[in-house]
């Protein structure tokens, strides 16, 4: 049994993330990669380049034979050719960039240093060079980039684009992972209907937070799994959660019922099936946060592994507001990351806040990084999402932060710097911010934002991509086509010969 007390944040989290244990390693393909954390550590089998390469469109001569006039013996620009040639004083060999340097070279003479000779066959080209250069200039030697056994990525690191072309370059096709997650999702409350509903009788309103959630849980490279709407009735809840528990699961987030009314069963059911750690924390909002595992063959749970189990708020910030403070390092601490955490920036006030008398708040707000060269402080800079109550959703609208303000009661002036934990990718820095008010924002009664015109996001772009290369065409060389971002819808991905 939980304990009565309201806990604090930092020990609630402290909480959720030591009964959290990493997910088992899973192999996955290259297009699955992307995002998750490696669990193996990955060595280059062969070097790169695989044999010495030219820098530059140009000419392989011999350093020491210096400007002049030469034959070229041969054009190397992929494969096998220049293959069985040698480069001999008095002779160059043209290359083109990434071509293989013929035997004999030891430097390059780029194109702009050179001046092609008009000559009456075209079989023996012979080429002007016009400047001293030093041995091994402009020459990739074998291995420069990446030396045989080197060991290129380590277990623990996540893999972005430029980790799935690092593991493309390798040859690595396949590679051990920390999974993600699969959540369900669950609403509860007799207030609710389906957001396609059109006509709302009284007492109504759409349920919003199971999208929201599913959206979020999405965000996070998660599998979900809709678990649909309960009414407030203990049986019907018990059964979804049963049904749940036994489905495969690694977190279950409920919604609504989970504070003091008559009819809040999602605290005593938790505890029915596991293990309520924590039912109440200081903030605001988010008070009600409820915190359980349900363990391995309890009830209908026969799976090997625990559940994490969330009751989050029904109020839609609150919900929202508690994914991304505990559910999120819940999520990335079972996927893999070393630093599960929030990333955190210091950010100056653009208006003053008053804050809470007795819960710490986290704020919803905009951080963005405004250049201020005249005065020599640039920096971030938060602006409120506007009037902060818990049902309002339209001050998460926008947020890419939430400021953590300590409980005093007093003002915060304007100007002031706050700690600013950070919920959205940086690209949602550069965003379109807030209209600009010049009232100050009260946590209790702020302002009201007015619409803002904000141009589509998020809209799926379709990319072509074509790999122009006779050294990848030959199989000669890596090809990094995989470097695109997931969400492009591949058009076309293949191989070309120049
Ligand atoms: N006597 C007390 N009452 C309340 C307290 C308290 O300490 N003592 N705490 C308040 C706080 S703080 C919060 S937060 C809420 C949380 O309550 P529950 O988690 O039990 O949620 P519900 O009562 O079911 O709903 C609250 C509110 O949110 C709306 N809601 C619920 N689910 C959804 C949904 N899926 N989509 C959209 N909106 C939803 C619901 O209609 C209510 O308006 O409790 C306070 N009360
Ligand atoms: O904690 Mo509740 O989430 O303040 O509204």
């Amino acid at each position: 049994m939980a304990e009565n007390r309201m806990i604090s944040v930092e020990e609630a989290l402290d909480t959720v993330l030591n009964v959290a244990q990493r997910l088992p390693p899973v192999t996955v393909s290259l297009h699955e990669a992307l995002g998750k954390v490696l669990a193996q550590d990955i060595t280059a089998p062969d070097p790169l380049p695989p044999y010495p390469a030219s820098v530059k469109d140009g000419y392989a001569v011999l350093a020491s034979d210096g400007p002049g006039e030469y034959t070229v013996i041969t054009e190397s620009r992929a494969g096998n050719d220049g293959v069985g040639v040698t480069v001999t004083p008095g002779t160059v060999a043209y290359v083109t960039t990434g071509g293989p340097i013929p035997d004999g070279a030891d430097a390059v003479v780029q194109v702009e240093d050179t001046q092609l000779i008009e000559s009456a066959s075209v079989d023996s080209k012979r080429v002007r060079i016009l400047k001293q250069i030093k041995q091994g200039v402009d020459i990739r030697p074998v291995g420069c980039d990446i030396a045989e056994g080197d060991v290129v990525l380590k277990s623990g690191e996540r893999l972005g684009p430029a980790e799935i072309g690092l593991l493309a370059t390798v040859g690595v096709l396949t590679v051990k992972v920390y999974p993600t997650p699969t959540i369900a999702v669950l609403s509860t409350g007799d207030e609710l209907v389906e957001p396609t509903s059109e006509i709302l009788n009284r007492g109504q309103i759409r349920d919003s937070n199971r999208a929201m959630i599913l959206a979020a849980g999405t965000q996070q490279q998660c599998k979900v799994l809709d678990l649909g709407i309960a009414h407030d009735d203990e049986k019907e809840i018990e059964k979804i959660l049963d049904r749940a528990s036994s489905s495969g699961i690694d977190i279950l987030l409920t919604s609504g019922g989970v504070s003091m009314g008559d009819r809040d069963f999602v605290k005593p059911l938790l505890e029915k099936s596991g293990r309520v750690h924590f039912h109440k924390v200081c903030m605001k909002p988010g008070k009600p946060l409820t915190f359980a595992e349900i363990l391995p063959g309890s009830t209908e749970n026969k799976k090997a592994n625990k559940i994490l189990a969330f009751g989050l708020p029904g109020n839609p910030v609150s919900c929202l507001v508690c994914f991304h403070l505990f559910v999120v390092p819940a999520i990335r601490h079972l996927s893999g990351w070393t630093n599960p955490h929030l990333p955190r920036v210091h950010a100056r006030l653009k208006r003053s806040i008053k804050t809470d008398p007795i819960r710490p708040e986290f704020h919803r707000a905009f951080v963005k990084w405004e250049v201020n060269s005249r005065l020599g402080n640039s920096g971030f800079v938060a602006e409120s999402t506007g009037h902060q109550m818990s049902s309002r959703l339209l001050s998460m609208k926008s947020a890419n932060a939430f400021l953590e303000l300590p409980a005093s009661g007093n003002l915060i002036p304007a100007g002031s710097f706050v700690v600013a934990s950070i919920i959205s990718d940086l690209s949602d820095f550069a965003g379109h911010g807030i209209p600009t008010s010049t009232q100050s924002v009260n946590a209790e009664q702020g302002c009201m934002p007015q619409e803002i015109n904000i141009e589509s996001q998020g809209s799926e772009f379709r990319v072509a991509i074509l790999t122009v290369s006779d050294t990848v065409a030959l199989g000669s060389g890596p090809d990094r086509r995989y470097l695109l971002p997931s969400s492009y819808t591949l058009w076309y991905l293949c191989l070309a010969r120049s």
